[in-house]
């Protein structure tokens, strides 16, 4: 059994007691499953919390599970002295502090490409609602209007498709554009092998210009902000179409409207907003409402069966291996490290400020306690160093009850 060891006095957390989840936003069963089977105690709520509730329900957590509504605020982790891994259970990782949860000691793990293939589908399946109107035509029969027009309608074949970031999912979502006859440009800030066909253009300018469909694929940063507005918007082509399936950060919506109303854009599919409600059963208003050839869903990109299940699994597994072994490999904010675990041997994980003669203070802890060290692993970056121990003899509480009172120290934990 395990005994951990944290700095913040008003929430110490033995992990002699079963590890308790809480999971939000009806992350998938999947991940419960999994993580019951480890005899740790799961808590599964459907949507958000906002960040004054999230700490308050963070008291005595050791796993916190979120989706891309749940901010997660340096206030929240400072509260949470117990929490030992945050699992976002879907791509971005924006909505967390991590910079904070790094200096807390709390890695965090994502699942990078699990929902990528979801999305790209989606867009595809946008691009050809948009270009042959298919949503207003669907609306005008439903109200009983047989408006049978093929003015304005295209085929996509031959057509110019932009992505902005040619990451993971824009680089899947050109082979599928490929496939059905697009001629596929790309603009991302990093040089990108181009797959199939595609080209990257000479700049953001050049995409905008050239392009039918515009879609968006970057993550949500400082360079991204607003990065399609007004200049942009007139620097696209008469009658192209928009598509944001990344983060309501980057379109100025009250822009796109304007370029919608005033007929310059023929169409935009968006599905992420800046604000976004965070239970299903809260309303919502955007100024995109109503407007002609405008496809709007509710941020689910990523929300097929396959993703979600698979998703579930993946950040399940690695929050499963932190916990048993301490391995840190896939975290986005924390020094990677992956040992075996080698039996016979006690285990101590450490992280810590990342300061002169931290290494030396802890070995000579071990030394004075006659224990020899079997394997040591260091990872740092430059805030942390993470330290994983394997002791041939268990003198691992006082081990870690030294090493807790070193002022480098941010959270030492027994793992076997
Ligand atoms: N709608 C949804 O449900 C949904 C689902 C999954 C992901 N997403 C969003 O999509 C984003 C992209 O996902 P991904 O897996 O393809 O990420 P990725 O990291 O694989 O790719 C992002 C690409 O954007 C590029 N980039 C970053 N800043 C840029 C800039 N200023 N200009 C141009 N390119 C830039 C990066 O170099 C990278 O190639 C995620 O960060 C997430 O926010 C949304
Ligand atoms: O970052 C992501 O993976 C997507 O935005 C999906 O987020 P969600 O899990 O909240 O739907």
């Amino acid at each position: 059994m395990s005994t951990a060891r944290f700095p913040n006095p008003s929430a110490p957390i033995s992990l002699q007691e079963p590890i308790q989840v809480l999971l939000l936003e009806n992350i998938h069963a999947s991940a419960e499953k999994l993580l019951a089977a480890e005899g740790f105690v799961v808590e599964r709520l459907a949507g958000a919390l906002k960040p004054q509730e999230l700490a308050e329900r963070l008291r005595g957590v050791h796993l916190l599970g979120i989706r891309s509504k749940t901010t997660v605020p340096e206030e929240a982790l400072a509260h949470a002295g117990g929490l030992l891994a945050i699992g976002a259970f879907c791509i971005g990782t924006n909505q967390i502090d991590l910079p904070a949860s790094n200096r807390h000691g709390i890695p965090c793990f994502n699942a990078p490409f699990s929902n990528t293939r979801s999305v790209a589908e989606m867009v595809i399946a946008e691009i050809i609602v948009l270009t042959r109107q298919l949503f207003d035509r669907s609306r005008e029969v439903h109200t009983g209007q047989w408006r049978k027009v093929a003015t304005g309608s295209h085929e996509v074949r031959g057509k110019t498709l932009g992505i902005i970031g040619y990451g993971h999912i824009g680089s899947q979502l050109g082979v599928l554009a490929e496939s059905l006859g697009m001629r596929v440009i790309y603009y991302d800030t990093m040089t990108k092998l181009p797959l199939g066909n595609s080209r990257s253009a000479a700049s953001l300018g050049e995409l905008l210009a050239e392009s039918d469909f515009v879609t968006l694929h970057v993550p949500a940063t400082a360079s991204t902000h607003m990065m399609m507005g007004t200049a942009e918007f007139a620097q696209m082509k008469k009658g192209a179409c928009l598509i944001n399936a990344s983060r309501g950060t980057v379109v100025d919506i009250g822009a796109l409207a304007q370029a919608l109303r005033s007929k310059h854009l023929g169409g935009a599919a968006v599905d992420v907003y800046p604000e976004e409600p965070e239970t299903n059963s809260d309303g919502f208003l955007t100024e995109l409402q109503n407007l002609p050839n405008v496809v709007l869903t509710p941020h689910i990109g990523g929300s097929t069966e396959e993703a979600q299940e698979s998703i579930g699994r993946e950040v399940a597994t690695s929050l499963i291996k932190f916990v048993r072994s301490g391995a840190t490999t896939g975290a986005v904010n924390f020094p990677q490290v992956e040992a075996p675990l080698i039996p016979g041997t006690h285990r101590i994980l450490n992280v810590h400020r990342n300061i002169p003669g931290v290494l030396r203070d802890i070995n000579r802890i071990v030394s004075d306690l006659n224990a020899n060290i079997h394997a040591q692993v260091l990872s740092t970056d430059a805030n942390i160093g993470y330290l994983v121990m394997d002791l041939d003899q268990d003198v691992s509480a006082p081990v870690c009850d030294a090493i807790a009172g070193l002022n480098s120290d941010i959270k030492t934990r027994i793992v076997s």
